[in-house]
């Protein structure tokens, strides 16, 4: 039995996967820092997480011992939304299944390879290097998975596939994917930069930063302005995106200009991503507001006929959890691809302890 956990910024979600892979009817969410409330009975013979973070020492999915432990935990300044979360959910699962083995699954890793032009930052090289500062890039898990149900869903091969994944839940970033690699991706050194989130700013001038600073913000303060306090929930008042599209229908102009801000920078990233791809095949809506917001889908994409780019009002409705929204015969398909990070963490760790021998 392999047990798939995945300690969010918001929630737990886990799911326990039989000998043969297939998901087992234990499986579902708690809030978020209620790890030890998973249920009782459990035996899983691997456990395998979700950590956002995997810095450049950790490049793809690998067994935890201690090393790896202290690693992880080394890049929590980095991820302090979602580090601390997995540390503690590997803690509790040694506790609980000492004889377990514990895999690590890393957001990081489908990035690992980006372009170094992707990569890189502007910044002072022997600067950068010293600190290690470079785009990681984070959702990997998600982007991964949904490239791979999206080909399928078009009968295409990955490797022939040009596609921006648009994961979009309380953390939000585009990825422009090419033949099943990740070519460039929006968040950055940490999950903080490209999209606006439920309560991260996103994309941001540093001399913003600087600017606060001088008028005297604490670090405390100006941590809070970008990651928890930024945002839909900066802009309107509401991290979540149900209330804020409620809220802007029921007139309120701050909801407004925060889905217009929202929307336009999404839009932006299409376009970038686009002339980054060079050919666009597909785009992908996943993750809470991507696979559930109509409203959401087509303002972000409106106004891109001339690129090609539509979405069908009748298809953009509810409906099917893998789906083309786009027109019949548009050049390029727009979908909606439910994401699956659990499943996709618990397929990684099997591929890992098949190729190790460990598997069970
Ligand atoms: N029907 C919906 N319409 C708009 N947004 C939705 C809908 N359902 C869920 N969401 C949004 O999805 C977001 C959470 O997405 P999710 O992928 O579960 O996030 P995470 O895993 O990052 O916590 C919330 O902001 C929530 O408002
Ligand atoms: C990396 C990240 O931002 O994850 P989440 O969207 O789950 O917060
Ligand atoms: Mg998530």
């Amino acid at each position: 039995m392999l047990l798939a956990l995945n300690c969010g910024s918001s929630s737990v979600k886990f799911q326990l996967y039989d000998a043969e892979g297939a998901a087992t009817d234990v499986g579902g969410w708690l809030a978020a820092g209620a790890v030890e409330e998973l249920p009782d009975g459990l035996t899983p013979t691997v456990v395998a997480h979700r950590v956002v973070h995997g810095g450049a020492g950790l490049r793809a999915a690998t067994v935890i011992d201690d090393a790896v432990l202290a690693t992880i935990a080394t890049l929590t300044p980095l991820a302090p939304t979602h580090q601390p979360a997995a540390l503690a959910g590997i803690a509790m699962a040694r506790q609980r299944w000492p004889s377990a083995v514990q895999v690590a699954v890393f957001d990081t890793a489908f990035h690992a390879d980006l372009p170094p032009a992707a990569a890189t930052y502007a910044l002072d090289a022997a600067l950068a290097a010293r600190h290690g500062i470079r785009r990681y890039g984070f959702h990997g898990i998600s982007c991964r998975y949904v490239t791979e149900r999206a080909a399928a869903l078009l009968g295409r091969p990955v490797a022939d596939l040009n596609t921006i994944v648009l994961h979009l839940g309380s953390g939000a970033s585009a990825t422009a994917v090419a033949g099943g690699r990740s070519v460039d991706t929006s968040m950055g050194l940490t999950p903080l930069e490209g999209l606006v989130m439920a309560t991260r700013a996103g994309d941001l001038d540093p001399g913003a930063l600087l600017w606060l600073r001088q008028a005297g913000l604490s670090d405390a303060q100006l941590d809070a302005a970008v990651r928890t306090e930024g945002g839909l929930l900066g802009m309107c008042g509401d991290a979540d995106m149900r209330a804020a599209l409620a809220r802007r229908d029921a007139g309120d102009p701050a909801a407004a200009l925060a889905l217009d801000v929202y929307c336009h920078r999404l839009r932006k990233y299409v376009g970038a991503y686009h002339a980054v791809l060079g050919r666009l095949d597909a785009i992908v809506f996943t993750a809470g507001v991507g696979e559930n917001s109509a409203a959401v889908r087509s303002q972000a994409l409106s106004g891109l006929t001339p690129m090609g780019i539509a979405v069908d009002p009748a298809r953009n409705g509810a409906g099917a959890a893998e789906r083309v929204i786009s027109p019949p015969g548009a050049r390029i398909a727009v979908c909606v691809i439910a994401t699956d990070e659990q499943q996709a963490i618990a397929d990684e760790a099997r591929e890992l302890l098949r190729g190790s021998g460990q598997a069970r």
